[in-house]
Formats: structure tokens, sequence, C-alpha cells
């Protein structure tokens, strides 16, 4: 397959070596410094384009590649709140597009067992909830699009949350930790070279429940990416990771 990189940064580097593994062949690269040859004729040299950029510029590519007709893999995060109006380019074009705030099969596990203790915690309200994510320094959003993707589980499955909250923490001082009972705390922490943790923490006066995920490198991640372009390139039409993996059937 012919892969297109929107993105040739940590990500776009690792999916490189593992395209090539799989005996992809990359024909186009697109980072900040050769933006000029992003174009429909280049993207149409590709079977997939694979965006891994930043938040400011993902939709742009999103649309270069509806217009192109290339079908695209999107793992930037820290746009979702616009799924709405690609979802709708996605069908006016009649466009090929899957999107994953997590392409590891271990955060995918961990997003579906997620909702099944959600609900289960409905019978124990003595437990309260939140969630934790740390990062690397350079991350660009906050909180991580995993974690908005397991507090959205939670939400959905344990009547006693309403709405998340995102607390930054710094320096040990939390930038406003004022919470109200039925909203949901995220935490977002930032320590140099942390690919990725996750934790959903149920705390009551007795114990505490602690379901937590540890990225050790960027490999799960940008594996799934590639799994998801050879998924991907031979539909139409508007897909997250979940109807990839399908743990329901
Ligand atoms: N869904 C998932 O599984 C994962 C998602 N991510 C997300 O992927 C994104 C990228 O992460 P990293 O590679 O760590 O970031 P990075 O900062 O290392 O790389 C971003 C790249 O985008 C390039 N870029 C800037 N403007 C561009 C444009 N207009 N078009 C194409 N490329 C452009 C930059 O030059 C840079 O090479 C982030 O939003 C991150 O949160 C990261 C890991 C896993
Ligand atoms: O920026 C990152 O690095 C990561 N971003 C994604 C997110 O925001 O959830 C996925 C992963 O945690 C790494």
């Amino acid at each position: 397959m012919k892969i297109a990189l929107l993105g040739y940064g940590k990500m776009g580097k690792i999916i490189e070596k593992i395209a090539h593994d799989r005996k992809h062949e990359i024909v186009l690269k697109i980072d900040y410094n050769n933006l000029d040859e992003l174009t429909t004729q280049n993207l149409q040299k590709a079977d997939v384009a694979i965006e891994f950029s930043t938040p400011s510029t993902v939709l742009g590519n999103i649309e270069s590649c509806f217009k192109a007709g290339v079908p695209i893999v999107v793992g930037t995060t820290g746009w979702h709140h616009e799924i709405e109006q690609i979802k709708e380019q996605c069908e006016y074009h009649k466009a090929a597009f899957i999107y994953a705030t997590n392409f590891s099969v271990g955060v995918n596990v961990f997003f579906h067992v997620n909702k099944i203790l959600a609900k289960l915690m409905n019978n124990y309200p003595y437990y309260d909830v939140q969630v934790e994510e740390i990062h690397h320094t350079q991350k660009l959003d906050s909180p991580s699009g995993t974690a908005i993707t397991i507090a959205e589980g939670i939400l959905d499955n344990l009547d006693a949350k309403k709405d998340w909250k995102n607390v930054v923490i710094s320096d040990d001082k939390a930038d406003d930790d004022t919470i109200a009972a039925d909203e949901l705390l995220i935490e977002s922490l930032r320590i140099e070279n942390v690919p990725g943790t996750h934790t959903v923490i149920y705390d009551s006066e007795i114990d505490t429940i602690e379901f937590k995920h540890t990225a050790h490198n960027r490999n799960g991640f940008a594996l799934g990416a590639v799994l998801a372009a050879e998924w991907i390139a031979d539909k139409k039409g508007f897909y997250s990771v979940e109807d990839m993996f399908d743990f329901n059937s």
C-alpha cells in the first residue's frame, strides 16, 4: 500500500518504520518544513493518508484528503469538538475517514472495560471517581484525547457524573481545583518523556480501586494507526476505531 504521512514528528517517524516493516511504501511525508508539497496531485499518489500533526492543522489536512478522494486515518487529538462537522464533510465528499484518540490495542481494551466498570460502580455510590492522565511536556492539548474518551465512557454509564472538568497540575499546584459532586475530575500532569499513562480511580473511605494503562513507548499507537490504514483503504464512510476493533461481537 502507498501511504502519505501528514505529520512527521514523534509519531510520523515511528509509523514510517512500522509501515515499512509491514511492506508498505511511504510516498509523501509532510511536516512544518514542506507544507508546499501538500497538493492534491501529491496526495493522490497515496492509497491512504495517516494524519498525526497538531490540533490547529488537522482540520485543514482532513479537508485536503476529502477533496483529493484519499482515505484518511486521523490520530491527532485536541479537535474532537469539531467531529460532527467532519462527519458531515465526510458524507458530502463520499470520503473514507477513521479516527481514534488512541490507536493502541491495549487502550481500546481499556476503553471497553472502563465502560463496564462504570456501569457496575452505580451499585456502589460511596466510591467517587476521577481520571488522571500523564504525558510528556511537549504535548499541546489538555486533557489528552484518551482521557476525554475515558471520561465519556464513564459519563455514559455512571449516573452520578454529568460532565467532566479538567484540572492541570503543575508544580504540585492545580489551576482551579473546585469541583462539583456531579463533575468528573480529569487531572492532567506533564512530566518529561512520558509516552502516555491513564488511570481511572474509584476512591472511598475504605479503599481505592485503580484501573491503569501505561504506554511503555509509542509503538502501540503507531501499529494501530497502520492497521487502521490497512482497514480503511478499501472502504467509504465515517468510522471510529471502535468499528475496527468491535469488542461487542
Ligand atoms: N491517536 C493516537 O493513538 C495518538 C495520537 N497522538 C496525537 O498525534 C499528534 C502528533 O503527535 P506527535 O507526533 O507526538 O507530535 P509532534 O509534535 O512530534 O509532531 C507533529 C508534526 O506535525 C508537523 N506539522 C506541523 N504543521 C503541519 C501541517 N500543516 N501538516 C502536516 N504536519 C504538520 C510538525 O512539523 C511535526 O512534525 C498529537 O495531537 C498527539 O496528541 C499521539 C500519539 C498517539
Ligand atoms: O500526545 C501524545 O503523546 C498522545 N496523545 C494521545 C492523547 O491525547 O490521548 C494518545 C496518547 O496518549 C499519546
